[in-house]
């Protein structure tokens, strides 16, 4: 069935030139989706091109993400920088390089705007919020929405620096009651980036023993687990089984509880708010629903279900990059030094810093700038989709084909960086120790479907660091032995679990 489906499949000609078609042939290989999976499949790879080159298939039910950053690099090495393959029964065109990349998502922006609408994820968000909303009215009313809230004063009197900070306060205290021992960052990271967000939605902060935060952040890990595991990759290949009580009918599960927790939130609002007056997001979208004309597409049910978005999409991001940060910064200890130096500088007789505070501070930036390069925390984006017959690279690529950024590939692409392979803020400095942003910097993405909470993840790496860096020393533990750098592989990467000695720095 599938080779007749890669047959009919000569859409992707283009010049006599055919588009690079590794086909990953595995279809009892699901399991391998679990650890130790990765060096299988490079070494089923390598197997397979050291065999036959020139009409390789190699199928896969796996799922992408578990394989894709050494697979990608080693399917990029053999096929160029545009090649197609198969996830399950889907066709898919993976993009590598800065050249490439730029060409598709910012020269070609609108033609590479879309998401795939009939993946599982699609089913459980019912194509509302706006991660997955595909390319249209919805999608681009939702999104400018947004990043006009999002700007540092779009939320009323308190400015988004003033909930991010803080914030730093509660993690601040966390540390200083830990200081002199050794302590596991990942709960208080991710309490510290969950909390913002629910500062910034709901005008909220939970206690990092309360219940409902609990049961909420347990039913997001349950859905990532599941959406990323073989039981959706089963749903999107077998519409037959949908309807079964399956395993992944808990994510739908999931999902209501998330809806009905964010239905409470907005009715407490709706008693309490003041119109005109928003203290959040939450009451910003109720006046805009209030002045809303005929042809809006606003809702409450969009309202819960851009909360969620907004909510998932800004939690494991920052709080993987602040792992990731910290794990650098112990084990460089110099480049940690420097930036306290900078920063004991910069902010002599302040009694915090300001977002402002990051124009004099061109080594810190670079730092910062660097980690985001190496943590490579999305490390495929969202998934796209062309809108429309287009062409990349030389290639025709008809409407409707799944789009697969890799964007480690630009990240550490050789010719692109100073030190591609090496943590080193110089990748971010000019000969005259200025900050500098090489335009193949692109974590976020880049192009109109670009991260849309960009701003408020810079704001919190750039606060956080600082002030925990001003406060704080970072030690790696001796017991901990060498660090291991590799990440966990998952929609966003994130280091393996360590942990960190914390010092009081004496004058703070
Ligand atoms: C270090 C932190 C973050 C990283 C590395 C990151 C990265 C990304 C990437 C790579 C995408 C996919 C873009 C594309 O499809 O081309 C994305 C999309 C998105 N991000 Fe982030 N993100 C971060 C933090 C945040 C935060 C804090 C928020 C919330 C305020 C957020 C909200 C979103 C949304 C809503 C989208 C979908 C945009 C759309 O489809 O139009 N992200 N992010």
């Amino acid at each position: 069935m599938f080779s007749c489906y890669l047959e009919n499949w000569s859409f992707f000609y283009c010049d006599n030139k055919k588009l690079p078609f590794p086909y990953i042939n595995s279809w009892q290989k699901v399991n391998l989706v679990k650890y130790g999976f990765l060096s299988f499949c490079r070494q089923f790879i390598i197997k397979c091109l050291a065999s036959s080159v020139s009409n390789m298939r190699i199928k896969t039910m796996m799922h992408l993400i578990k394989m894709t950053c050494a697979v990608c690099f080693q399917l990029r090495a053999s096929y160029g920088n545009v090649y197609s393959l198969f996830i399950g029964s889907k066709p898919a065109v993976v993009i590598n390089g800065f050249e490439a990349m730029k060409e598709a998502i910012v020269v070609k922006a609108t033609d590479f705007a879309g998401r795939p609408q009939d993946l599982f994820i699609n089913d459980v968000t019912q194509r509302k919020g706006v991660v997955m909303v595909d390319y249209g009215p919805m999608w681009r009313e939702h999104r400018r929405f947004t990043l006009k809230t999002l700007r540092n004063f779009g939320l009323g009197k308190k400015s988004m620096e003033d909930r991010i900070l803080e914030e730093i306060q509660h993690t601040v205290k966390t540390l200083e009651k830990n200081s002199g021992q050794t302590l596991s960052p990942q709960v208080m990271f991710h309490n510290a980036a969950s909390n913002i967000i629910c500062q910034v939605l709901f005008g909220k902060r939970y206690k990092y023993d309360d219940q409902t935060i609990k049961l909420i952040v347990r039913c997001f890990a349950e859905m990532t687990k599941i959406a990323n595991g073989p039981w959706a990759m089963l749903y999107d290949s077998i519409p037959l089984i949908r309807h079964l009580p399956l395993p992944f009918n808990k994510a739908f599960e999931n999902m209501e509880i998330f809806l009905s927790h964010a239905r409470c939130l907005v009715n407490e609002h709706k008693k309490t708010r003041v119109s005109g007056e928003p203290r959040d997001f939450v009451d910003c979208y109720l006046d805009e629903l209030e002045n809303k004309n005929d042809e809006s597409m606003f809702s409450e049910e969009q309202l819960r279900r851009i909360s969620f978005d907004l909510y998932v999409a800004a939690t494991d991001t920052t709080s993987n990059t602040l792992l990731t940060a910290f794990l650098y910064l112990m084990n460089y200890p110099h480049i940690q030094e420097q930036c306290q130096q900078e920063i004991d500088q910069v902010l002599e007789g302040k009694d915090r810093v300001t977002f402002e505070d990051r124009l004099s501070m061109p080594y810190m930036q670079a730092v910062i700038h660097e980690i985001q390069r190496l943590a490579n925390t999305v490390p495929l984006s969202a998934f796209h989709c062309t809108t429309k017959d287009t062409d990349l690279m030389g290639y025709s690529i008809p409407k409707g084909t799944m789009i697969i950024q890799n964007l480690n590939s630009v990240l550490r692409e050789e010719g692109q960086w100073t030190f591609p392979h090496e943590f080193n803020p110089e990748n971010f400095l000019n000969e005259q120790g200025e900050f500098v942003k090489p335009e193949a910097f692109m974590p976020f993405s880049a192009g109109p479907r670009m991260c849309l909470g960009e701003g408020l993840a810079r704001m919190e790496l750039f606060l956080i660091t600082v002030t925990l860096l001003r406060k704080f020393s970072f030690i790696w533990p001796e017991e901990a032995g060498k660090p291991d750098f590799t990440p966990v592989f998952g929609v966003t990467l994130t280091p393996k679990p360590y942990t960190m000695k914390v010092k009081l720095r004496s004058n703070h």
